[in-house]
């Protein structure tokens, strides 16, 4: 069994019309760490006064935000320029550790330089390389995101904005995309509106020149800069930010990708992938995610224990359960019952993705280094331990015997959200069906056995969508094709992630 689990996607992040745009583009992109950490790369965009031309010069590599751009001359001699788009993979399509796939790509074409970073995942992917294969299209990445830029170049259209819309007309799936061109900063999010997008504004609207604008995966991106939160980009909505509307207070020309599927923005971002202090879909994360931990009191609470006994605790798998914990205790205090929230499993922020454990199970040795039990807490009590999902039970197996070990009277788990069934085609590193906890079992009991629990609750598909439609007042519609099995864009299953992979 390999400790492969569900990671995160791409944080994505964009600035124009602003002198600090690569250094505001790195501080976004450390505030959306948490949502790819392979790999970062920036791409600004300035006029190279020497060759007479506009340039976008490029700098990327593996590892995490911190660490990529380690040198603050990278800013001063490099990354110049008031534009600039930037990126952090975890990889969906094409291997992870292959340096050609690390993003934004940049390229040249007749019309001018063209960047491109990509969250989500092109579900005609293959159907669209095999064509540009069969023409004789040299492919400098295994990426499913390169291809919108051959289908760019490739385009019939004149203008270069016409070239970027033909290519987008062409593919399927999942994609929100910041695209820089020389004059602008095109923000796009697919029609099914799968991965968020939004829009941001940093000054004074009515100085000379305008704001700088921005664009984010995630509010909190904002947050980092000082940068106030406009609005969403739309499902479908291909936004065209350029320097005439920056000085017209933000009054850019925003064109419609036609919808054949419907909006089906994804339910996990909620769940767990997005940070509470962000706003996505039009509302906080950390208010849906309450939402989900009441829904999950009503349909599963804790269990009553006899008077004499010490008042339960309710504890979170930190950090991402954190949240629908506290709106699972709060909801079951309300509902009379006895519990108490509290901190019984503390995180260690310190644990490298590389973490060498000689003599050891490695898995194993990974929980036991990234959370601690605190005994004093959990000897002789009853202990219901929540967390945001169950993927291949790694963390929940190994947790449910160290809170055991620290003297726990009984174990309950419970998680806010449904089984996990079937993998992520639209953004998301998911195991095989196969690899799936829920699809080793008959029922939850069975798992809850294995786990070693004395009982276990998911929450329920429809508990979750009513949480978050509950939470979210918009009338929009949600993928939850990983709990369901209801892809709501037709998927090629038998793709996998490294077809690509050059045999050497
Ligand atoms: O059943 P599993 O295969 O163990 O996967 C489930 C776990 O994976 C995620 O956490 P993860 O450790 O990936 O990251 P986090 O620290 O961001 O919660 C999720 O929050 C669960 O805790
Ligand atoms: N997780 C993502 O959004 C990945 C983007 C793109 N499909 C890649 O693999 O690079
Ligand atoms: S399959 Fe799951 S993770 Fe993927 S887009 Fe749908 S809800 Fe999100
Ligand atoms: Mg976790």
């Amino acid at each position: 069994m390999s400790d492969y689990k569900v990671k995160e996607e791409c944080g994505i992040f964009g600035a124009f019309n602003d002198p600090a745009a690569a250094r505001h583009t790195y501080y976004g992109l450390h505030a959306l760490q948490h949502r790819g950490q392979e790999s970062s790369g920036i791409v600004s965009s300035t006029f190279d006064e020497q060759m007479q031309q506009p340039v976008m010069p490029s700098y990327k590599d593996f590892g995490l935000v911190l660490d990529v751009f380690d040198d603050p001359a990278i800013f001063e001699t490099q990354l110049l320029g008031n534009a600039a788009i930037g990126h952090n993979r975890y990889s969906t399509s094409g291997a992870s550790t292959n340096r050609s796939n690390i993003q934004p790509f940049v390229v040249h074409h007749r019309n001018g330089n063209l960047g491109l970073a990509h969250n989500g995942n092109l579900s005609n992917a293959r159907k669209l390389r095999d064509r540009f294969r069969d023409k004789g299209t040299l492919f400098q990445t295994t990426s499913d995101s390169e291809l919108i830029l051959h289908l760019t170049s490739q385009s019939d259209e004149e203008t270069h904005f016409e070239q970027i819309r033909d290519a987008l007309s062409q593919i399927e799936g999942a994609y929100s995309l910041v695209l820089l061109t020389d004059d602008h900063l095109i923000a796009v999010r697919d029609a099914n509106g799968f991965r968020p997008l939004a829009l941001g504004r940093l000054g004074d609207p009515d100085q000379e020149g305008g704001a700088a604008y921005f664009v984010a995966s995630e509010t909190c991106a904002f947050d980092m800069i000082g940068a106030e939160y406009i609005r969403d980009i739309e499902p479908g909505e291909i936004l065209v930010i350029d320097r005439e509307g920056c000085a017209n207070g933000g009054d850019f020309d925003s064109y419609q990708i036609p919808s054949k599927h419907g909006v089906s923005q994804c339910v996990f971002e909620y769940v767990y992938f997005s940070r509470p202090d962000s706003k996505i879909f039009g509302e906080m994360v950390d208010k849906v995610r309450r939402r989900i931990g009441e829904e999950l009191a009503r349909e599963a609470p804790v269990p009553e224990v006899s008077e004499d006994e010490k008042t339960p605790i309710v504890i979170p798998v930190p950090d991402s359960a954190n949240t629908s914990t506290l709106g699972y205790a709060m909801e079951c205090q309300k509902m009379g019952l006895r519990c108490r929230f509290e901190l019984g499993l503390i995180r260690n922020h310190y644990v490298g993705r590389t973490f060498i454990a000689p003599g050891q199970d490695r898995r194993e040795m990974k929980v036991r280094c990234k959370f601690n039990t605190v005994e004093g807490l959990l000897r002789d009590r009853t202990v219901i331990v929540m967390d945001d999902s169950i993927v291949r039970g790694t963390t929940a197996r190994y947790l449910v015997n160290m809170l055991r070990e620290s003297g726990a009277k009984s174990v309950h788990f419970r998680v806010s959200s449904p089984r996990v069934i079937s993998p992520c085609f639209y953004g998301m590193d998911f195991p095989n069906k196969s690899e799936l906890l829920a699809n080793q079992f008959e029922d939850a009991d069975e798992i809850g056995e294995w786990l070693g629990v004395d009982s276990l609750a998911y929450l329920s598909v429809d508990g979750l969508m009513k949480a978050v439609h509950g939470a979210n007042k918009q009338d929009h519609g949600y993928c939850n094709a990983c709990f369901t099995a209801n892809y709501p864009v037709p998927v090629d299953m038998s793709t996998t992630k490294e077809e690509n992979e050059w045999q050497v």
